[in-house]
C-alpha cells in the first residue's frame, strides 16, 4: 500500500511503534491487543487503530496484532527493509558522537566516511574512520553509492555544502546544522535540533510549576 498521502503526524509516530514492537519481540511477546499496545505506547487504542488503518490495518478482531508481522510491516513502511550508505560531514564534537554510535549501523544506516574542512582534522582517526578532506566529497559519494549525508557543521557554509551535495545525486540530508536548507524536489531534508527539544522541556517544566 502506498504511504504517499499519510499525514506527517502519523509518520512521526511510526518509529515509536517500531521501537516498542521491537522491545516486545525482544521479550518474545508474539501477540498484543490494541488496548495493551496503547497502555505501553501511551497513544489511545483508537489512535493506534486509526494510525495502522492508514496502511491497511494489520489487526484482527479478537486476536489483536501479531507483533512480529506488525514490526516487519512498519519497518517496510519506514524503508528499513534495506540498508543505506551515508557520509558524515563535520567531524567535530557532534559528528564524532554520531559516528561513534553503533545503533545507526545496526539499523541499516552505514556511515562510510567522515569528512571535514579543517586541515588539522584531516587524517585523524575516529573509530574505524580516517577523516577525509571535504574537498573530495563529490568523488566519494559517486564512487560509494552514498544516498544520505549527515551534516554536523555550523550554519555558515551549510547551504553551500548542500548545493554541492545535491549535484552528486544525494537523496537525503540528516541535518544537524541550525539552518533551514533549500534543496530541489527529490531531495529530502530531515532536521534534528536538540536545542529546540530542550526548549520544549523547559516550557513544559515551567507549565508544570505554574499549575
Ligand atoms: N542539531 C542539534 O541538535 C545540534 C546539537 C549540537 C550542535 N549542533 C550544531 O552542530 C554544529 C557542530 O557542532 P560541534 O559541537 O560538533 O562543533 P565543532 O566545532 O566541534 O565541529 C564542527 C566541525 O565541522 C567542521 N566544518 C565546519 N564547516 C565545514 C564545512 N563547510 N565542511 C566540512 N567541515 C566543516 C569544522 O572543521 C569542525 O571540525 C554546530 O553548528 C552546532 O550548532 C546541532
Amino acid at each position: 500500500m502506498s504511504s504517499k498521502n499519510i499525514s506527517m503526524a502519523v509518520i512521526r509516530r511510526l518509529p515509536k511503534y517500531h521501537r516498542y514492537l521491537g522491545d516486545l519481540l525482544d521479550k518474545d511477546i508474539q501477540r498484543i491487543s490494541s488496548k495493551e499496545l496503547s497502555d505501553i505506547i501511551g497513544f489511545t487504542a483508537s489512535q493506534i487503530r486509526q494510525d495502522l488503518n492508514n496502511f491497511g490495518g494489520f489487526g484482527q478482531q479478537g486476536y489483536g496484532y501479531n507483533v512480529e508481522a506488525l514490526y516487519n510491516e512498519i519497518g517496510k513502511i519506514l524503508g528499513l527493509n534495506r540498508s543505506y550508505n551515508a557520509i558524515l560531514v563535520g567531524a567535530g564534537n557532534l559528528g564524532q558522537a554520531i559516528a561513534n554510535y553503533s545503533g545507526f549501523r545496526k539499523a541499516g544506516f552505514e556511515i562510510k566516511a567522515l569528512f571535514d574542512a579543517n586541515p588539522k582534522m584531516i587524517g585523524l582517526k575516529i573509530r574505524d574512520f580516517e577523516i577525509l578532506d571535504s574537498d573530495n566529497i563529490e568523488q566519494f559519494i559517486t564512487d560509494n553509492n552514498i544516498e544520505i549525508a549527515i551534516l554536523c557543521i555550523p550554519r555558515n557554509g551549510a547551504q553551500e555544502l548542500v548545493n554541492r551535495l545535491v549535484k552528486t545525486g544525494i537523496k537525503g540530508v540528516w541535518n544537524f546544522a541550525p539552518i533551514d536548507l533549500e534543496v530541489p524536489d527529490g531531495v529530502i531534508v530531515e532536521n534534528v535540533n536538540l536545542k529546540e527539544s530542550l526548549f520544549t522541556l523547559s516550557y513544559l517544566m515551567k507549565e508544570n510549576e505554574e499549575e
